[in-house]
């Protein structure tokens, strides 16, 4: 379809249906949390009774788009033989992360019930003004001012622990409020860090779709297939999952008839999805890059990264032994996500951030296999090739994001096992004191080099 044909079409709106009224204000309006928590919300029975006002993290960008299609947005949900169209309407306001007036207003809001985080990894140990959970703090701080109750935060990333993670980081927020005196907590008073412990319930999760950037094509397809233009569409694979493990003092969508499903222990849920789903994107966005491939079907295909991955299942399985957890069905099934040729999920996306990601995809695995006596060479081995492919980028002048980019840098510029261990260090300092874990991942290096 031509720009001009594109232009001449309606743009995607609410029409005569009213926005459902804003009880859940998420942090991060990206694309996982269009396909996934939105998604839910909107697939829940009382989906009229549960609206989001999402906020965006660094740029209005996405928030000015969406706005101006007043919050509605299409999921396609692409399968290996076609694309299903869906059009969403949870999101009841689309907002600047910038606006922090808004978002602390409608964090004092006794209506607002919970809190959701999409904000990525590496926000959760920044400690700027800016962050997204300094403006969380500032916000439950008006809360607790206010009088407007208990709520639930619910953190939505792939971080391990992630509800005490959350936790952890707004609690030290708070605390810095309150020692510089800009809780609004009078002298005498409990302060607003006792009260995010007293008052916030942190919900962890485990969570799962895989949903990758929307490219201009995927715009272009769903204004020729739907009728109408849709400027924020959302691709997502048909599989969703959601698990959840912990309280919703404030009430919460039936989001268990959507399909969620609420446990009591998270912890075997989230390693299942941590070490093998996210642990073999990981192992293939290095050692498949480093071999030349650009997508995660792509680098699957070549048999020398699809048996690290599955050398790598192997390791990580021995730790996964739930029977509900029914391991060798989940990898007969990520097998068959990942070789989705219709998904074109880019391993560059899934490079980004690989110190704080290898700490959550490789370390434990490594530590566990350790701890039983064994080597852990699958998991060395992922740690090995992202060594070289951080290696390979700085060495070309190729971009790389990393939250410790410049210490990265620095120890690239070591030679030998002091390279591999100065990087090791800045993924786990435990295993880099470790002689025997240095000269196994130093060993390993170049093991995954370009075919
Ligand atoms: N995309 C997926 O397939 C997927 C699946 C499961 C979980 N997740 C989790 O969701 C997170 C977001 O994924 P996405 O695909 O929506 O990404 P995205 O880039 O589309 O959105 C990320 C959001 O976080 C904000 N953000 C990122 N870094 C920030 C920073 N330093 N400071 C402030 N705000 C920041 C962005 O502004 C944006 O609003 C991932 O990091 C991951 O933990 C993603
Ligand atoms: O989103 P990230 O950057 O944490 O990790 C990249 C991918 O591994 C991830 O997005 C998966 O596709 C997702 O976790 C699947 O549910």
């Amino acid at each position: 379809m031509t720009a001009a044909a594109t232009t001449a079409l309606p743009l995607l709106g609410r029409g005569d249906v009213p926005a459902p009224p804003v009880r859940i204000v998420h942090l991060g309006l990206g694309a996982f949390h269009r396909s996934h928590q939105a998604w839910f919300t909107a697939h829940a029975p009382d989906a009229a009774e549960w609206g989001i006002a999402s906020f965006t993290g660094r740029r209005p960008d996405a928030a000015l788009t969406l706005a101006a299609q007043e919050g509605v947005y299409t999921l396609v949900e692409r399968g290996p033989d076609g694309d299903r169209f869906e059009v969403v309407r949870s999101i009841a306001e689309a907002v600047d992360g910038a606006d922090t007036a808004r978002l602390e207003e409608l964090l004092a809001a006794p209506g607002t019930a919970i809190v959701t985080l999409t904000v990525t990894e590496a926000v959760y140990e920044k400690d700027d003004d800016d962050s997204p959970l300094a403006r969380l703090c500032r916000g439950l701080a008006r809360r607790r001012a206010e009088g407007g109750g208990p709520l639930a935060v619910v953190s939505c990333d792939n971080v391990a622990d992630n509800g005490a993670v959350a936790r952890d980081a707004v609690v030290r927020l708070a605390e810095r409020l309150d020692a510089d005196g800009a809780s609004g907590a009078a002298a005498g008073e409990p302060g607003l860090a006792e009260w995010v412990r007293e008052n916030v319930s942190f919900v962890g999760t485990s969570v799962d779709r895989i949903t990758p950037r929307t490219t201009d094509d995927d715009v272009a397809e769903v204004a020729a297939k739907c009728g109408y233009r849709d400027a924020a569409p959302v691709v997502a694979e048909p599989f969703a999952n959601w698990i959840l493990a912990g309280e919703f003092p404030a009430g919460r969508p039936r989001w268990e008839d959507a399909g969620a499903q609420f446990v009591e222990e998270i912890e075997p849920f989230e390693n299942r999805k941590l070490w093998l789903l996210n642990g073999a994107h990981s192992l293939l966005a290095y050692a498949g890059q480093l071999r030349g491939h650009a997508t995660v079907a792509e680098a699957l295909a070549d048999p020398e990264c699809r048996s690290a991955v599955e050398a790598f299942w192997d390791e990580a399985a021995r730790h996964l032994t739930l029977p509900e957890l029914d391991v060798s069905a989940y990898r007969a099934a990520l097998l068959e996500r990942f070789a989705n040729p219709r998904i074109a999920h880019y391993l560059a996306q899934i490079a980004a951030d690989g110190t704080t990601k290898l700490r959550m995809r490789a370390v434990p695995v490594l530590a566990a296999e350790r701890a039983a006596g064994r080597a852990g060479v699958a998991a060395a081995r992922m740690i090995a090739a992202w060594m070289d492919f951080v290696s390979v980028a700085a060495g070309s002048g190729r971009a790389f994001q990393d939250p410790l980019r410049e210490k990265v840098l620095a120890a690239v510029e070591l030679e030998g096992r002091e390279r591999t261990r100065a990087l090791l260090a800045l993924v786990s300092p435990e295993l880099a004191g470790e002689e025997s874990v240095v000269e196994r991942v130093d060993a390993l290096r170049g093991s995954v080099a370009a075919p």
